[in-house]
């Protein structure tokens, strides 16, 4: 059995965050576990609250894991300030931690600040020079490079100016873009060349967790033994099936669907 990690914070209603990475990890066939940074208490509407995780506990969370268990890939999502970022870079050094996913998760789609916004700095020289792929949505990537982004020649623009930070690979996506296409596209860059992963834009409102779905679809792909290419166009798939049947919970945002069987008859999971 493949085993992933998740390194992220708590989401109370499930769509986001641990919650959605350990789904999506099953969802795939590959065994779950979670070092949690921080703990929310939000639901559809809104985030209404965050407790840090102390550094001290997350670098335990880390060992016992590490200490213990073969890891076969790694996700990380949120990450909230400074001093946690700069804990889970150390501690991962230790290791020979091998296909590192990045989620940059900087804000909710609710709008709260999940990193504390001086702790941006940190997570560029700390954390981007340790992934094998990092994968900023627009917004995101817009904040690390100083970089408008309205067109695919921004994005790819925006992933050069990233790969050039020290990570292996960029994935800058395209779904808060409305592109006249009307397709959801993400970039790839390696470093030499750039590829493109497209799916029509699918109109809902049940977008919770899409970001933290496609990273931990990433990961689940890479522990499963598929290279960067494969692992991106497999997770790409798997997110469009998530949100193609995403649903209602609560008053506000839903989450995206991980049900296996979906992925199954979909010929995207190993039998
Ligand atoms: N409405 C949509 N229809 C189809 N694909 C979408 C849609 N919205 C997002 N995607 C795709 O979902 C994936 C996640 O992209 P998105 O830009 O939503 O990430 P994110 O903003 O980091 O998510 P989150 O807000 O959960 O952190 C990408 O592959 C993107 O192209
Ligand atoms: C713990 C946690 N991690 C990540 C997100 C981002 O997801 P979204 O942008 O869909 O709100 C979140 N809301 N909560």
């Amino acid at each position: 059995m493949k085993k992933a990690l998740t390194i992220a914070g708590s989401d109370t209603c499930g769509g986001a965050g641990i919650q959605a990475d350990l789904k999506t990890f099953s969802a795939h066939g590959v065994y779950g576990m979670s070092v949690i940074t921080a703990v929310t208490a939000q639901n559809t509407q809104g985030v209404f609250g965050v407790l840090d995780v102390t550094v001290d506990i997350i670098e335990k969370q880390i060992d016992a894991i590490f200490d213990d268990i073969d890891v076969d890939a790694v996700k990380i999502g949120m990450v909230s300030q400074t001093d946690t970022i700069k804990t889970i870079a150390s501690t991962l050094k230790k290791y020979s931690t091998k296909n590192i996913v990045l989620d940059p998760v900087m804000i909710s789609k609710s709008g709260y600040d999940l990193l504390k916004p001086e702790a941006k700095e940190a997570l560029i020289s700390e954390l981007i020079p340790l992934a094998t792929i990092i994968t900023p949505n627009a917004p995101e990537a817009e904040v690390i490079t100083g970089i408008k982004i309205e067109s695919i020649q921004d994005m790819e623009e925006a992933a050069k100016k990233i790969y050039d930070l020290g990570v292996e690979n960029v994935l800058v996506k395209g779904g808060h873009l409305s592109l006249e296409s009307k397709e959801a596209i993400d970039v790839l860059y390696n470093g030499q060349d750039f590829r493109y992963y497209k799916s029509p834009i699918i109109e809902t409102k049940n977008t919770h967790g899409t970001g933290c779905t496609l990273s931990s679809a990433i990961a689940s792909n890479l522990a499963l033994g598929n290279n960067i290419e494969r692992s991106v166009e497999l997770a790409k798939s798997y997110i469009t099936i998530a949100i193609e049947n995403s649903f209602s919970i609560g008053k506000g945002v839903g989450p995206t669907h991980h049900f296996y069987e979906l992925y199954k008859k979909a010929g995207l999971l190993s039998e």
